[in-house]
């Protein structure tokens, strides 16, 4: 696609942004929670769910593909806004529905939408824009490890005598030959078997005609099969059931848009390295040329400002104060009356304020009373809470900003056919000129250097006045020295990365605060805490999802996630917080998920997933790799302390727990006392409770017995909890199509994949992808052209493995409604069978 095909993509997405934005504030009004109400409250929010999730599509996509730089910066804000608030509305779900997962199928199919466009974008710069200091830590990470395995291998290379090689040697030797005389001892045997059957089939001999009837006989029926297959393959491809054979090798045309799509990202960085060129060259021709006018401008304006103050007023007005924005006050295009009366309203209102917000304290204290006594009483009673209504949002705002620079700046532009990819050096000189009025401002009247610290220079400017030391009229000083602008703009110290750790708050100095953050990282990485998370993306975490999610909550059944569903939670809860510190800010913070599940669902799949999407470290904290490691309650506390540590300093960060039910035992095991796997529990959710916005840092637990734990306990530590029952069928065929096709092409073809699906209910994807390794051997792949694949195949394999079974997942799921979400979840499913009940009983009377 040209720079003009993204331009028209980018003016459409803001006629449907600009109707989002419109639908903004009829949503914070507040709504009665009602079954009718709710329902149409819940339909507004996700249908505004879905068309952002759509903007997000189309900014990521406008965000890697379009070229000018100056477009591409208002880009990045718009995605990251729209982004932030695709998390808020689902939050917003979360409050509606009182679920994790939405049935948002009715919706899809009124705004005429497919399956596909519920999947939430991974935006591409996540990857793309990884930083060097990212990629340099990856480095790291390999070199120590790498050593560690050499050093590892050395030693076990000593350890072994050259005698027991030898024996070791001819051991293995022996054993080839053995295999090798075998093989050849069943040939002779199967040759003397066949030369056998040969002499006693003999003596039945088949006269010309019979003989000739047989061939034929295999040979129609051979021709038959083919030809039925032959129809039944074109009446697929009539119907749409199977591609079409030119469609099946797009693959041409695939590359060369992904090559296409590479050479746009090259030419994105040529033209960023021409715009930081012009940046500066612009930024010091303007300081020359326009700099010092400016500078005299703004103090003649101050001056003149004064002057007529004192001519109007007879006296000196007060300076400005800074808060209310000191001389800008001044710059801003009003006369000195409309300035005066401003701050003396400004001043007025400041102690009105002051006086209300008291009174305010004092009613929102009793109203607060008020309130709890109302919910003791709700509780009580059972009645749910009285209104809905969305929370105004951060990220909206954000989105307004970037909406009207779109508007002013890129709309009605004459080149929009064929844009300029280049930057444009007129809109570059206004910003700059911005930039640098706001830089003079704040020299000519902020921070001078003086004997006690920093003085604001608008004090200054107070002072000299106050003191009636200044000659405003002919601008010079009456005695002691006049104000001078300070030579250099005071430089605020840089946040550094090795700031405090905020982890040991108050109390005795941190036990690491005298180490380099460097020689604690490797401390982790040889104590195996911190780990390489091995490649995988998130899309590779298969599944369907649920097509008739509302048909079952009409009838009364809750609806269970499906794959697709955990996937984008996934994506919601993990990759988008992590992967963008701007969106982690401003975005509901969400410091721990775990992943309930039986084995085999894929938990830690999506754990390395998160990693990999958004290049964060891996910190295994599970109970069997503490093991032995940092005894007694100091050690767990300065491994949790430097664990959390070097978490944040070198953000994102994933803390995984394996088996996160261990730290919260009711009752520890015999065996696992000795492990004693509670220790790091009451540190763990301490270390937790100080992360806040900006630290991205997640811990993400995974279980699959979370009926050994105490549920408050663990419920408090994990802030979302994902239920992840066995997959449907529609997620077991995708899985099964999905795998197989990754090891044979066209598989979907030849094998009944629907009946494998059919036959595999009750497995989870650990379990198809192990059927699916034990029949694909590489002999059996080797053998594929003479022997096709055929479902039977695989039927042996998966009978050997355990499935799992009905009541183990009732178990779990009896445990997810015990979860605070689980009972609000059975709670409002409750009250809205009472309130049907209660409207049929008054139709019947009215009858
Ligand atoms: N939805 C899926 N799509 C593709 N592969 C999957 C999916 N779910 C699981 N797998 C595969 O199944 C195997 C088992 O997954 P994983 O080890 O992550 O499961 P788990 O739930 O963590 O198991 P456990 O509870 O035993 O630790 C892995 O090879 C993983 O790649």
């Amino acid at each position: 696609m040209s720079e003009g095909a993204y331009q028209r993509l980018w003016d459409s997405s803001h006629v449907t942004l600009q109707e989002l934005l419109d639908q903004e504030q009829p949503l914070l009004e507040p709504v009665p929670n009602r079954e009718r109400e709710r329902q149409s409250f819940q339909y507004r929010l996700s249908s505004l769910y879905l068309y952002y999730l759509g903007l997000l599509r189309r900014f990521d996509t406008l965000y890697d593909q379009m070229v000018q730089p100056q477009k591409r910066r208002l880009l990045r804000r718009l995605l990251d806004g729209v982004a932030g608030r695709v998390l808020e509305l689902k939050d917003e779900l979360v409050r509606a529905d009182l679920c994790e997962n939405h049935c948002l199928d009715h919706v899809l199919h009124d705004l005429k939408l497919t399956p596909a466009d519920l999947e939430v974008p991974i935006p591409k710069y996540f990857q793309l824009e990884q930083s060097s200091i990212l990629r340099e830590r990856g480095q790291i990470l390999a070199e120590i490890l790498s050593k560690m395995e050499t050093l590892s291998l050395k030693e076990s290379f000593l350890e072994m005598h050259r005698t027991d090689a030898i024996i070791l040697l001819q051991s293995a030797e022996r054993a080839r030959q053995g295999r090798l005389r075998a093989t050849f001892m069943r040939e002779i045997r199967r040759e003397e078997e066949r030369n056998q059957k040969m002499r006693e089939d003999g003596r039945h001999k088949f006269s010309q005609d019979q003989a000739a009837i047989t061939i034929q006989k295999v040979w129609r029926g051979y021709l038959q099969r083919k030809r039925t297959l032959q129809d039944r393959q074109t009446e697929m491809e009539f119907i749409g059931m199977l591609p079409l054979p030119n469609q099946v090798a797009p693959l041409g045309v695939k590359t060369i848009a992904c090559l296409g799509d590479s050479v746009r990202r090259l030419l994105q960085v040529e033209k960023e390295q021409e715009y930081q060129l012009a940046m500066v060259k612009t930024q010091d021709t303007l300081k020359e040329t326009e700099g010092p006018d400016m500078k005299e401008k703004m103090k003649e304006q101050i001056r003149q400002w004064f002057i007529e103050c004192h001519a109007l007023t007879g006296r000196f007005p007060d300076y400005p104060d800074e808060s209310l924005g000191g001389s800008y006050m001044i710059f801003a295009d009003k006369t000195p009356e409309q300035v005066k009366m401003e701050l003396e309203i400004q001043a007025q209102e400041g102690k009105k304020k002051d006086q209300e917000k008291n009174k305010e304290k004092e009613k929102e204290k009793t109203e607060n009373k008020k309130k709890k006594k109302e919910k003791e009483e709700k509780t009580k009673g059972g009645e749910a809470d009285a209104t809905l209504k969305v929370m105004p949002s951060k990220f909206v705002p954000m989105i307004n900003a970037g909406h009207e620079e779109y508007m002013n700046l890129w709309k009605n532009r004459n080149d929009s056919v064929h844009p300029n990819p280049s930057f444009d050096p007129e809109t570059l000189r206004e910003e700059k000129r911005k930039e640098m009025e706001q830089e003079i401002r704040i020299q000519s009247t902020c921070c001078r250097q003086t004997a006690s610290g920093p003085v604001g220079w608008c004090r200054v400017w107070r002072r000299w006045l106050s003191s009636g030391t200044v000659d405003v009229f002919n601008h010079r000083v009456l005695g002691g020295r006049a104000p001078q602008p300070p030579l250099r703009m005071p430089v605020a110290p840089l946040h550094s990365s090795l700031s405090p750790c905020p982890f040991v708050l108050g109390g005795p100095a941190p036990p690491t605060s005298a180490r380099p953050v460097d020689s604690l990282f490797k401390e982790l990485v040889m104590f195996g805490f911190l780990k390489k998370s091995e490649t995988v993306a998130l899309k590779d975490y298969v599944g369907d999802c649920l097509y008739l999610g509302s048909t079952l909550n009409l009838a009364k059944k809750l609806p269970m996630p499906s794959l697709f569903d955990i996937r984008q939670n996934i994506a919601l809860y993990g990759v988008l917080r992590l992967g963008s510190p701007d969106i982690h800010s401003m975005a509901p913070l969400i410091r721990s998920i775990l992943l309930v599940g039986p084995p085999g669902m894929g938990k830690k799949m999506l754990v390395k997933a998160v990693c990999t999407e958004t290049g964060a470290n891996l910190f295994d904290l599970s109970p069997d790799n503490l093991q032995g490691k940092y005894p007694g309650k100091a050690g767990v506390q300065m491994l949790v302390h430097m664990v959390f540590k070097v978490a944040r300093l070198f953000q994102p960060s994933v803390i995984w727990i394996g088996n996160a039910e261990k730290n919260f035992y009711k009752k520890v095991p015999k065996e696992e006392k000795e492990m004693d796997p509670k220790r790091i529990k009451k540190d763990l959710t301490k270390a937790l409770r100080l992360l806040s916005p900006g630290d991205r840092v997640m811990l993400i637990g995974t279980t699959d017995r979370p009926q050994l734990a105490e549920t408050k306990g663990l419920c408090r530590a994990y802030e979302r909890i994902l239920l992840m029952p066995r997959p449907d069928y529609a997620s077991r065929y995708v899985l099964w199509k999905h795998m197989l096709e990754a090891q044979v092409s066209q598989a979907a073809q030849s094998l009944d994949i629907s009946a494998l699906a059919k036959v595999s209910d009750g497995y989870t994807p650990g379990h198809i992808v192990q059927a699916i390794q034990s029949v694909l051997t590489e002999r059996r792949l080797l053998q594929l052209s003479k022997r096709p694949l055929v479902a039977s195949e695989f039927l042996g394999h998966l009978a050997k493995l355990e499935p799992v079974y009905r009541e183990e997942e009732e178990a779990l799921k009896d445990w997810y409604f015990k979860t605070p979400m689980g009972k609000k979840m059975m709670k409002l499913s409750k009250d809205q069978d009472a309130e049907e009940a209660k409207l049929a009983k008054e139709k019947k009377k009215r009858k």
